[in-house]
């Protein structure tokens, strides 16, 4: 083992856990993929025997505690999120989390009030985005202030489709939405005070019931605003970019090459003259890349990077907010506790 090499368990792993896993092994210096444990302990095991040295752990639990293992990452479904983070914060094990932190305010306060109560920062939640070359270079020229004072950004994210029938209204809100109230977040580097969700007439390649695309409006601290459109049945691939409109100057993160810029149905599935890419796994690879090795550092040296669990609990109760807003249509404010006294 090369010294001070960062031995990971991954628990959960489905689609991006077996990502991540794979990540790890092949695309990550300075750390070990040691362990694995997932409820399909046949799944876990066959992922397991991919590579050398990799345990399958049947209990979650019981890998937060494994000796071998340093830090952890969670790839679980959102609503099992809570104990695990929690687990790793009582063994004092630098987590990555996947988003979102937890399911509501409540619970990830409850997070976020024992991380601190442990005394020291562990936790990074996986808003991957902010690793993406182009937004975070988009976030650094806000910041630089060469545009200006940010007044407006402009989000689209499209997905080909959701693969779960279970998709409804309320999961574009808490499992797509969620990353744009990060990046509005983080571009900003302001909170958000209120958001209204409308509900455009349904595209027809929507389940039954289900509100697809929707526009989520989001009003900053400092008074910018931040419109949003969320659509995960949109046929084509997926799209997702960010416009930021400041007083001197607009920029775009996440367009492809100039020119006339169409997207259409058919082969290659998803075409603007280029090819728009299949799904998030093409899109963000690199981002999820840069984000794990950011971690791993981190982790190393001792430190949390990215988004914080500070992160995890806002954007949750922005979230909470806007599934108040989807049933109501109304603008509903935003409540954070206290920074500082987490009161
Ligand atoms: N950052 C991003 O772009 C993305 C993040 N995600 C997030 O990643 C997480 C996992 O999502 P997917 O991989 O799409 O889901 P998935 O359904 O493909 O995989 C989830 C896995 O967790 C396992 N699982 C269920 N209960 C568990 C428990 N109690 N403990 C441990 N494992 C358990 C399931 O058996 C399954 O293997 C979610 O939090 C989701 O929001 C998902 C897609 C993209
Ligand atoms: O996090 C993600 C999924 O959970 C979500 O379902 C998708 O809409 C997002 O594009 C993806 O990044």
């Amino acid at each position: 083992m090369a010294e001070n090499e960062l031995r990971v368990g991954v628990i959960g792993v489905g689609m991006m856990g077996a990502d991540h896993a794979d990540r790890l092994v092949h695309r990550v210096a300075g750390a070990r993929l040691v362990a694995v444990s997932d409820p399909d302990t046949a799944r876990a095991a066959a992922l397991a025997g991919r590579y050398d040295g990799v345990r399958s752990v049947d209990d979650p639990l019981a890998l937060v505690a494994d000796d071998e293992v340093d830090a952890v990452v969670i790839a679980s479904p959102g609503f099992v999120h809570e104990e695990q983070v929690l687990a790793c914060i009582a063994a004092g094990k630098y987590v990555l989390c996947e988003k979102p932190l937890t399911m509501d305010s409540e619970s990830s306060l409850r997070v976020l009030r024992a991380e601190r109560e442990a005394g020291k920062e562990l936790i990074q939640v996986g808003f991957m985005r902010r690793f993406d070359p182009q937004y975070a270079q988009l976030q650094q020229l806000l910041a630089s202030g060469d545009l200006g004072r940010t007044l407006l950004l402009h989000n689209t994210h499209r997905n080909k489709s959701v693969p779960n029938p279970e998709f409804r209204s309320e999961m574009i809100v808490r499992d797509s939405l969620v990353h744009e109230v990060d990046v509005a977040r983080f571009m900003f580097g302001q909170e958000i005070t209120t958001i209204q969700v409308l509900s455009p007439a349904p595209t027809s390649h929507a389940c039954e019931g289900v509100v697809d695309p929707q526009v989520a409006l989001f009003t900053m601290a400092g008074g910018g605003v931040v419109s949003n459109e969320v659509f995960v049945n949109c046929q084509v691939g997926y799209e997702v970019r960010c416009e930021a409109v400041s007083e001197r100057g607009t920029a775009i993160a996440g367009r492809p090459q100039s020119g006339l810029y169409t997207t259409r149905v058919g082969e290659p599935a998803g075409s603007w003259g280029g090819t728009v890419d299949p799904d998030f796994i093409a899109r963000f690879g690199l981002a999820y890349d840069l984000e794990f090795q950011a971690w791993v550092d981190a982790t190393r040296r001792g430190e949390v990077v990215g988004a914080t669990s500070w992160d995890g609990y806002a954007s949750t109760a922005v979230c909470e907010a806007g599934m108040q807003s989807l049933a109501s249509g109304q603008p509903v404010a935003v409540t954070l506790v206290d920074k500082e006294t987490l009161t």
